[in-house]
């Protein structure tokens, strides 16, 4: 088993990663405060590994919450579900609640800890490899409104981090796909020589060789408990994990939430926001071509859905979160493995990129 910390002061907490710690109620017990756990989870995950979950929890009085599946459902009325469930049966202000699944329960999970009876613990567990690497680490929760993705939440942190990478083996491929979005994203905000090993090593992580799967989860969750303690609540270099989510929002939003996943949303809008750096002349042709091979590499979508008109991306980027008074900041990068966040750009670079979709 390997351990991170999310440094955050007296709210730091650990990230644990490894095979088989699901059974491991010892890693559990010294972040619950009380003897009432409230398990949340979906209808898909739930018959795979909530008996297992509820077996290693057994010195506890459980209650479980089955949510439908899909980011269809990441809103207030499931939300309702959570809270009903908890009044029903009676749960204080010392239960813990824990997320057991991807990162629609997740992020609807840490903002019901996050509102209930203003402020209860909660763990986080994640089962796809995208909410392993990027969702369960670093308390931003919430949910989706028709008008954009997670326009309501909180910056809520859990009281730890549970990776059982075993649950992976049970993930569809596009899944995998999925996660792998974000992990690439690191590599291209942070850290180049990362981007190498995942180029030299897609076919094994796309298979999920442990050895290898486990490293990618390592060094994404790594990156990502540094960017956080940095700067928690993105007043600024936090905005850099938000690389292509500017225009894959944008793209969740225009299909329907769940209709494209969000890692491959984020892989699409990852190559425009490589293809605005270059049109800026900040990335070279060579650095952009090799970095939109990696994301299709990865089985990601490289150019945002054929319906999708250039005026539906300025509507919907408008009310992104970092907008501020009315100007939009994207995430670019100056170079792979360096990135910025800024306003500060030739709007004509924009108008060329929107431009050339579906061409
Ligand atoms: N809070 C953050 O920092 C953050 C970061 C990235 C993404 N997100 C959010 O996370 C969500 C996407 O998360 P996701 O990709 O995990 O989606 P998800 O939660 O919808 O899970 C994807 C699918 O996999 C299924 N599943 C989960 N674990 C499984 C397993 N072990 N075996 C088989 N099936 C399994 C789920 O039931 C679901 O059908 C989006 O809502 C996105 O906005 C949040
Ligand atoms: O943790 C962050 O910060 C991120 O931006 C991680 C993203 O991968 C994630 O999708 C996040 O939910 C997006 O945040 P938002 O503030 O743009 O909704
Ligand atoms: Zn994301």
């Amino acid at each position: 088993m390997q351990q991170l910390t999310v440094d955050l002061g007296d709210r730091s907490y650990p990230i644990h990663i490894g095979s088989g710690l699901l059974d491991q109620a010892e890693l559990l017990k010294p972040h619950i405060a009380g003897r009432q756990v409230c398990v949340v989870t979906d209808d898909t995950v739930a018959p795979l590994y909530l008996e297992r979950l509820r077996r290693t929890l057994s010195d506890y009085s459980l209650l479980s919450v089955v949510l439908p599946t899909g980011e269809a459902f990441k809103n207030w009325a499931t939300l309702q579900q959570i809270f009903d469930a908890l009044l029903g049966a009676r749960h204080d202000r010392r239960t813990t609640l824990i997320a057991l699944g991807g990162g629609v329960i997740g992020d609807m999970t840490g903002f019901a800890a996050a509102c209930y009876q203003r402020g209860v613990d909660f763990i986080q567990i994640p089962t796809t490899l995208l909410s392993q690497v990027d969702s369960s680490v670093g308390g931003k929760t919430g949910i989706n409104h028709p008008a954009g993705k997670n326009m309501i939440g909180a910056f809520y942190q859990p009281r730890a981090v549970l990776i059982d990478t075993d649950t992976l083996a049970t993930l569809p491929a596009r899944e995998v796909s999925a996660g792998l979005a974000e992990i690439i994203k690191y590599g291209l905000i942070r850290d180049r020589e990362f981007l190498q090993w995942l180029e030299d090593n897609m076919a094994g992580l796309r298979a999920l060789d442990p050895e290898l799967i486990t490293r990618a989860i390592h060094r994404s969750c790594a990156i990502k408990a540094e960017v956080v303690a940095a700067d928690e609540r993105e007043g600024g270099v936090r905005a850099i994990l938000n690389l292509g989510h500017t225009f894959g929002h944008a793209i969740e939003a225009h299909q329907g939430y769940g209709s494209w996943l969000h890692g491959e949303a984020v892989g699409a809008g990852m190559v425009m926001a490589l293809d605005m750096s270059a049109e800026l002349g900040w990335l070279t042709d060579q650095d952009r071509q090799r970095a939109r091979n990696i994301i299709a590499a990865a089985g990601l979508p490289i150019t945002p859905p054929p319906g999708m008109r250039a005026e539906d991306f300025r509507r919907l980027m408008s009310v992104d979160k970092k907008v501020l008074d009315g100007q939009l900041r994207l995430v670019l990068l100056q170079q792979l493995g360096q990135a910025v966040v800024t306003g500060a750009f030739d709007g004509s670079a924009l108008d060329t990129v929107l431009a050339g979709i579906g061409q």
